[in-house]
C-alpha cells in the first residue's frame, strides 16, 4: 500500500492552548482511518489543516507527493481531497437532489446555483449520486426537513461529488439515533469502497470506530498516543484507560 497523505511536524497553538504539537502521520491509500481521542485534542483542527481551513505554525502535508499546505480549500479540492462537517453543509431551502446537483456541479466547474439546477445531466448524476446513498425516496424533500441521519449522508454524499481520492469526514454519526448509525456506517462502507476512496474519519462512538476502520489514530492535547491496526488499537489498556473509559465494556468480539 502506498502513502496517500503525508503529515510532518504539524504545530498550532490557540494562544496557550495546543491543537496540534508535533503530529506525523501517513494515511495509506485506500484504507478507512479512525481518529480518536478526548474533547480538544485536536482532531477536527488536524480536518481543517489538511482541507485549508487553518495553517499550521509549522510542519508541511503532502498529498501524493505534492506539498498542499498554503493551498486554498477549493484548491485542495481540485487535488483529490473532499470533507464532510460535524454540522453538515446544507442548504435548507433546497431539496436533497439541488444540493447533490450543487455538488456535482461544482466538481464539473460550475459554482453558479442556477446553472447547476438548469442542465439535466447534473440532476441525472445527482440521481445517481443519491441512489448509492440510499437517498432517492428523499430526492425531493427539502434538507431542512431530513433526520440528523439523512443530513448527514447528503452532506457526505456531496463530498462524494467531488470525486476525491480521499474523504475527511468529521464525526459522520454525531447527533444521528443510536438504531440509524450502523446502516450509516454500512452505506459508507460500501460506497467508499465501491469509489475506491480512502478515508479518514472522527469519530466519538467506539462501535462505529470497530466496524468502519481499518486503522485507528489516537488523539491527545495534540499530540498522537498511539496509532495502529483498530482491534489492537482499541483493545490497548493506556488507551482504553485514557481515552475511552474502562466503563465502555468489551469493544470487540
Ligand atoms: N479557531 C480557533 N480559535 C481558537 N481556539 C481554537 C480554534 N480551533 C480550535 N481551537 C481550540 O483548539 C483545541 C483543539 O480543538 P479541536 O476542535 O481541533 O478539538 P477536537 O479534538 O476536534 O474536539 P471535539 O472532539 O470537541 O470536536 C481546543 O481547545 C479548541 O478550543
Amino acid at each position: 500500500m502506498s502513502v496517500l497523505l503525508s503529515a510532518r511536524g504539524l504545530r498550532l497553538a490557540f494562544g496557550g492552548v495546543r491543537a496540534a504539537d508535533g503530529i506525523d502521520l501517513d494515511v495509506m491509500q485506500g484504507e478507512f482511518l479512525a481518529i480518536i481521542g478526548p474533547n480538544g485534542a485536536g482532531k477536527t483542527s488536524f480536518i481543517n489543516m489538511t482541507t485549508g481551513y487553518l495553517r499550521p505554525q509549522a510542519g508541511s502535508i503532502a498529498f501524493d507527493g505534492q506539498p498542499i499546505l498554503g493551498l486554498p480549500p477549493r484548491k485542495i479540492v481540485r487535488r483529490g481531497i473532499a470533507r464532510s462537517f460535524q454540522l453538515p453543509q446544507l442548504s435548507g431551502e433546497h431539496t436533497v437532489l439541488e444540493n447533490a446537483a450543487l455538488a456535482v456541479a461544482a466538481h464539473a466547474g460550475f459554482w453558479s446555483p442556477w446553472r447547476a439546477l438548469l442542465r439535466p445531466e447534473y440532476r441525472r448524476d445527482a440521481e445517481a449520486l443519491l441512489d448509492s446513498f440510499g437517498l432517492l425516496p428523499l430526492a425531493h424533500a427539502r434538507a431542512d426537513a431530513l433526520n440528523e441521519g439523512a443530513r448527514k449522508l447528503t452532506d457526505i454524499a456531496m463530498a462524494v461529488a467531488l470525486k476525491p481520492r480521499l474523504l475527511l469526514m468529521d464525526e459522520p454519526t454525531s447527533g444521528v439515533a443510536a438504531s440509524e448509525k450502523m446502516a450509516i456506517v454500512e452505506t459508507l462502507v460500501r460506497v467508499l469502497r465501491q469509489a475506491g476512496v480512502t478515508a479518514v474519519f472522527v469519530e466519538h462512538d467506539m462501535d462505529v470506530v470497530a466496524r468502519f476502520a481499518d486503522r485507528v489514530a489516537v488523539w491527545s492535547q495534540g499530540q498522537i498516543l498511539a496509532l495502529g491496526p483498530a482491534a489492537q488499537v482499541l483493545e490497548d489498556p493506556e488507551v482504553r484507560r485514557e481515552v475511552i473509559g474502562i466503563e465502555a465494556g468489551p469493544l470487540l468480539p
